[in-house]
């Protein structure tokens, strides 16, 4: 686990949660923090930290998570990866929309989407995301799937081997979901991930 806390307001505070049974009991090494670190180091071009927690499928342990980093680490963002799948210990959608004030189905829905490109068994994910809105704070959680493949996979899409992008990644739409509720401007390497936000909202630097 390390611990981030927020200096800056214009600081993107991201939550990191892998969930994994054999991962958080030694059994494998956890690979989902890993990925997720070096994706939104490419990835991103403004300021940010992170808090990590590799836990097993639980849902109590889920929910705790979730609400200790947006309720007191005060995240903006926070993405799980693992236990999305259909087997017996797989809960973390169901932990996801209990923390959640609001639905947001679009994610999951374009998330399955932009997996099938990759594998048939991407419907197989029961991925979900939710805003969780506090007094004075809000964020939103994202599901990924387990496999550390997916993360990349999921947050940038696909390209071709000219680097054009084939099918955008989830990544796109979520800078300007965290400008709507209130969290600090992301701004993203096009290389990597290009963002979209309405022009009237393009703040020129
Ligand atoms: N945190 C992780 N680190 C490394 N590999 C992982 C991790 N989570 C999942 N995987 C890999 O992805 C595969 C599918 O992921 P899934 O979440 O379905 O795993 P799982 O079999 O339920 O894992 P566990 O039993 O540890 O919870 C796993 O069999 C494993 O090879
Ligand atoms: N992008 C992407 N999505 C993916 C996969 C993948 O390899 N890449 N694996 C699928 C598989 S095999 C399963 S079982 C589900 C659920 O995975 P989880 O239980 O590890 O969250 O995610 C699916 N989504």
């Amino acid at each position: 686990m390390t611990t981030a806390t927020k200096t800056n307001p214009e600081e993107l505070l991201i939550g990191l949660v892998s969930i994994s049974d054999r991962a958080s009991s030694g059994v494998y090494q956890d690979q989902g923090i890993p990925a997720l670190r070096d994706w939104f180091g490419a990835a991103l071009t403004s300021p940010w930290k992170m808090e990590t927690r590799l836990i097993p499928d639980e849902r109590d342990r889920i929910e705790q998570a979730l609400i200790e980093l947006v309720d007191v680490m005060r995240c903006d963002l926070v993405l799980t990866t693992g236990g999305t799948g259909p087997a017996r210990r797989d809960v973390t959608p169901e932990a996801t929309l209990a923390v959640g004030t609001k639905e947001m189905p679009g994610f999951g829905e374009q998330m399955r989407q932009i997996s099938l490109k990759f594998v048939p068994t991407a419907i197989l994910s029961r991925q979900v995301a939710v805003i969780r809105e506090t007094a004075g704070h809000a964020a939103l959680i994202m599901n990924l799937p387990g496999q550390p493949k997916s993360i990349k996979e999921t947050l940038e899409g696909l390209k071709d081997s000219d680097g054009k992008q084939l099918v955008p990644g989830i990544f796109a739409a979520v800078p300007y979901c965290i400008d709507l509720i209130g969290g600090p401007y992301i701004e993203t390497d096009e290389s990597v991930c290009k963002a979209f936000r309405p022009k009237s909202a393009i703040r020129q630097r």
